[in-house]
């Protein structure tokens, strides 16, 4: 495992994809090692793609040294990266982080007090809103309500002028693309809430837009209708190759649906990569939090049981906090740690569990590690059943694979994972 950088502006990054699905689109591709620019400021965050031709090599949005205050509220502080060709990417980050106002900026409907946004290589801060070639979709639906499916869709190319027959044959191409070609006379109060905002996305790429920019488009609807809209969002990026920013607060959604994550916390950025990289990689204590769950542990809580009889002395963990601070901890995801019923010779926590929860295919148990430290463990419900598991058993319990964080250094470092430092 590479160890994550404190700050993403010095990450170096090589491609790698999280589902293969740049892979499949763009099939001879070889990872490009991402390397510093001489700076014009701070080098943003890099975002490593896959390059395979000139289009898919070049960067569509870029965003350097931008901060905006709203009176004395400093809302986005000097926040850089760049987003590749072709690419959906997640700006992702609690409430209040700045996510919208990033993305008002790059469409020019906000102004920034300092940096720049460059769009397919063209400086665009002092472009107006409308001659940026951006399309934007919000959360709430903002289709003209007394106009057609057709006429909304239709919309930003009558304002262009573009020819009525080329207006009809992109409308009817659009109609197909979102899936609602029998809907185009509908008004949009005779639509369901998923179904106004595919109108929404058709009007927003009807002019082919250089980049499409989402903020929350699904955060209006019900739970069932997001986990389709996000399913057939991604099916449509990956036809329509457009580049799309997409503003979300929800891990899960930027997980299943974008290239990349930027991860915001207060207004900055605080890391950039695949959701793969981030979620076993994390740079900070926010981020490996934020994006899923996962238990923290005072790394000194194992040393007592590493000393048992028969431990491994080459044990990666045990090397691993010998090197850390005596007020390090582990970080581990609850489906990284393993349960014994014995302790097997390596170094374990002692724990009794207090709850079994079934999943369906997998079953969470609910422990106490040494009396006192609540933790969560995730295993197959295979499992479960060998191991004849339940509440009030005492067990052992292993990471597989983890982060050790040192609070002074504040690093990471990831132990486990690799095929020789397996715990
Ligand atoms: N026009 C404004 N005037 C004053 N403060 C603002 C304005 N717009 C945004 N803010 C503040 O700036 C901060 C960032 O807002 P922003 O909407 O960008 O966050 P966000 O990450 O998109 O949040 P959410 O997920 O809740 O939409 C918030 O604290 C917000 O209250």
């Amino acid at each position: 495992m590479i160890g994550a950088k404190p700050t993403v502006s010095t990450t170096t990054a090589t491609a790698t994809t999280t589902r293969g699905r740049s892979a499949a689109r763009t099939p001879h591709v070889r990872p490009t090692a991402w390397e510093p620019r001489p700076a014009r400021g701070p080098a943003p965050a890099t975002i490593p793609t896959e390059p395979t031709s000139q289009k898919e090599t070049a960067v569509a949005i870029e965003v350097r040294n931008l901060s905006k205050r709203y009176g004395t509220f400093q809302a986005v502080k000097d926040v850089s990266f760049e987003v590749p060709a072709g690419q959906l990417v997640a700006l992702l980050g609690p409430s209040g982080s700045g996510k919208s106002t990033i993305l008002r900026m790059i469409a020019g409907l906000e102004t920034a007090d300092t940096g720049s946004v460059v769009l397919t290589g063209e400086d665009a801060t002092k472009i107006p809103v409308q001659e940026r070639g951006v399309g934007f979709v919000f959360q709430h639906y903002a289709l003209f309500r007394h106009m057609t499916v057709r006429d909304n869709i239709a919309f930003g190319l009558k304002v262009r002028k573009v020819p009525k027959a080329d207006v009809k044959a992109r409308v009817d191409e659009l109609l197909e693309l979102v899936q609602l070609t029998g809907y185009s006379r509908r008004l949009p109060s005779q639509l369901s809430g998923g179904q106004r905002q595919r109108v929404a996305l058709a009007r927003a790429l009807a002019p082919r837009p250089k980049v499409l920019l989402l903020d929350e488009p699904f955060g209006a609807l019900d739970a069932k209708v997001r986990d389709e809209l996000r399913a057939w969002l991604r099916k449509l990026h990956d036809e329509v190759h457009v580049t799309s920013l997409f503003v979300t607060h929800d891990q899960r959604e930027a997980f299943e649906v974008s290239d990349q994550l930027v991860v915001l916390n207060e207004g900055r950025v605080q890391q950039v990569g695949t959701p793969q990289e981030l979620y076993e990689r994390p740079n900070s204590p926010f981020v490996a939090q934020f994006l899923g769950q996962v238990n923290i542990l005072p790394l000194r809580t194992i040393a007592p049981h590493a000393a048992a009889p028969s431990t491994s002395p080459g044990d990666p963990l045990l090397q691993a906090g010998a090197d850390a601070a005596a007020d390090a901890q582990i970080y581990v995801r609850p489906h990284d740690l393993e349960i014994h019923r014995e302790r097997n010779g390596r170094p374990a926590w002692r724990a009794v569990v207090n709850r079994v929860t079934h999943l369906g295919g997998a079953a969470r148990l609910d422990l106490t590690v040494d009396d006192a430290m609540a933790i969560q463990l995730e295993l197959p419900s295979e499992r479960l059943a060998m191991l004849n598991l339940r509440a009030g058993d005492a067990v052992y319990v292993v990471p597989r694979v983890a982060n050790i964080f040192d609070p002074k250094s504040r690093t990471f470092l990831p132990v486990g994972g690799g095929t020789d430092a397996a715990l």
